[in-house]
């Protein structure tokens, strides 16, 4: 029998999880289907473990650092605490139950099962049929891109998933990706003692960020004793009983280590979610939406399944937007111009809006500067650890910042004021005219500002 309900949620990651909460707190009927655990990838796999773990080796760096500026120190690195904490306080042993609760406190159905589209606002799940009146959100995330190198398929290669629950860490790591994936564990792992070599086909790390990011990036990882190979790309992958072994392109030697962490990317799953049986692409590489996240008519989409940006608060703004449209509220169009990311290396590199690469590409007149945060008063304080660059990128014509780029300590919090200038268009002549902290690393902004050309 077909169940009648207002909205059916497929997917509970961080998007789904605040769109089906927020409509059963609005007095919906609401049906959220879940294949895996409540939260999705971010609580469990994602950004609260590998935060956790970048907490853990950023104690470990600073105390590193104090011979020569505050008397000596000295740090075992432990594991155990690391492992144990992401356990305990993140993942509560990868059990859901508090978020399972917290959805049906709201009013919410929770359907522990696959789900799959079977028509327009028609869902099945397990051995149930739902029909939806309002309509369906798909909320399902994405999973590992795994690239098609010869023999890697048939090993046991780590993704995230696989590092966020080790609870040992091996001798040695391969890494193939210097993504925001690749680069954070990387550097983790190194800092507890972990050979690391990191392998990256592009040109640079953080490939999609500015190439001074990655060429920081890269610069911090070596100095925390990462092999970092850009340029490379992998054409065998082995194991045997000791290890994996990676046989680059052309004639460099394979590379050894006990485990691969594959981070190559990550990819919507569309192919099994009945996608074309309400007339979209099974093939595609992301689910097409307008500006309020409609995907079809009763079909919303949230997420990472929209390629907008793989990151949870993308994530969590299209939910409200979602949400808001369905409940007949009307409201602004979803507005990417201001996407923030943050890469959680140290030091951390953070970026709104465009690259100047991206502005340009759109054919805008672009004036940019990069200042170095090492000669700014509050970055030659800090010393060693206070590395980063402040680099901007205006609209020349409209005489307005479209882009930035905040790396260094903190480099994410600076950021914000960042992101509120290219977020409300704020005129870089007004901009030059406020009153900046002394001595804050966000001081710099005024001096790039007057470095603009
Ligand atoms: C290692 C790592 C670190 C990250 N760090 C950050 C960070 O610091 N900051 C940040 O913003 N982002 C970070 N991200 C990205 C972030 O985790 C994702 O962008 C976010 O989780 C995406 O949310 P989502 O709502 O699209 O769904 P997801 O979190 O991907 O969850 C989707 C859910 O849908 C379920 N599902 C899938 N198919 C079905 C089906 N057919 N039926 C029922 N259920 C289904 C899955 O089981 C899953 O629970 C990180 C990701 C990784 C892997
Ligand atoms: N701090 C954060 O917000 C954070 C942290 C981790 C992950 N994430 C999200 O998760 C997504 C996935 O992360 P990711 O690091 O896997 O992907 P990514 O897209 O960030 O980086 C993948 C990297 O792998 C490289 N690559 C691809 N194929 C390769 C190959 N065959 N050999 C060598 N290199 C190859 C690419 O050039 C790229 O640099 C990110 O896009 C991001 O949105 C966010």
């Amino acid at each position: 029998m077909t169940e009648q309900v207002d909205v059916v949620v497929i997917g509970l990651g961080p998007g789904g999880e605040y769109a089906a909460g927020a409509l059963a707190e609005a007095g919906l009927e609401v049906a959220g289907v879940e294949s895996g655990l409540v939260g999705g990838e971010c609580p469990y796999w994602g950004c609260v473990p590998s935060k956790m773990m970048i907490r853990a080796g950023n104690l470990l760096a600073e105390a590193r650092r104090v011979p020569g500026r505050a008397g000596e120190a000295r740090v075992t690195p432990g594991w155990q605490e690391v492992a144990g904490r992401i356990r305990r306080e993140a993942t509560d042993d990868w059990n859901d139950q508090v978020a399972a609760d917290r959805l049906t406190a709201k009013g919410g159905r929770l359907v522990r099962a696959r789900g799959r589209l079977t028509g327009p606002r028609r869902v099945t799940a397990g051995d149930l049929d739902f029909e939806a009146r309002r309509g369906v959100v798909l909320a399902t995330g994405g999973r590992p891109r795994i690239p098609p190198v010869n023999g890697l398929a048939d090993t046991p290669y780590w993704t995230n998933r696989e590092a966020m629950e080790a609870a040992e860490l091996p001798r040695s790591l391969l890494v193939l990706g210097g993504g925001a994936i690749g680069t954070e564990i990387a550097q983790v792992l190194a800092r507890f003692g972990v050979r690391v070599t990191l392998v990256e086909g592009g040109e640079r790390l953080l490939s999609q960020e500015e190439p001074e990011a990655g060429d920081l990036a890269a610069a911090a990882l070596r100095g925390d004793g990462v092999t970092v190979l850009t340029g490379v790309r992998a054409r065998e992958v082995r194991h045997d009983g000791a290890g994996f072994t990676l046989v680059p392109d052309g004639d460099a030697e394979p590379l050894r280590a006990e485990r691969l962490l594959v981070a190559t990317g990550r990819e919507p799953a569309l192919g099994d979610l009945g996608v074309a049986s309400v007339g979209l692409d099974p093939e595609a590489r992301a689910v097409d939406t307008d500006g309020q996240l409609r995907a079809a008519d009763g079909l919303w989409a949230v997420g990472d399944i929209t390629g907008r940006g793989a990151f949870t608060h993308v994530s969590m703004y299209q939910a409200q937007i979602a949400v808001r449209d369905i409940l007949g509220t009307p409201g602004p169009d979803a507005d990417y111009r201001a996407l923030p990311r943050v890469t959680f290396t140290d030091p951390e590199i953070a970026a709104v809006g465009l690259t100047e690469r991206r502005a340009r590409e759109r054919g805008l007149r672009v004036r940019t500067s990069v200042l170095d945060l090492a000669t700014s008063t509050r970055g030659w304080i800090h010393g060693p650890g206070g590395e980063g660059f402040l680099k901007l990128v205006e609209d020349a014509d409209r005489g307005i910042l479209v882009g930035a780029t905040s790396a260094g300590p903190a480099g994410g919090e600076l950021l914000y004021g960042l992101n509120v200038a290219v977020h409300a268009e704020v005129p870089v002549e007004r901009l030059r005219h406020m009153i900046y902290t002394y001595p804050t690393f966000h001081r710099a902004v005024e001096p790039a500002l007057a470095a603009l050309r």
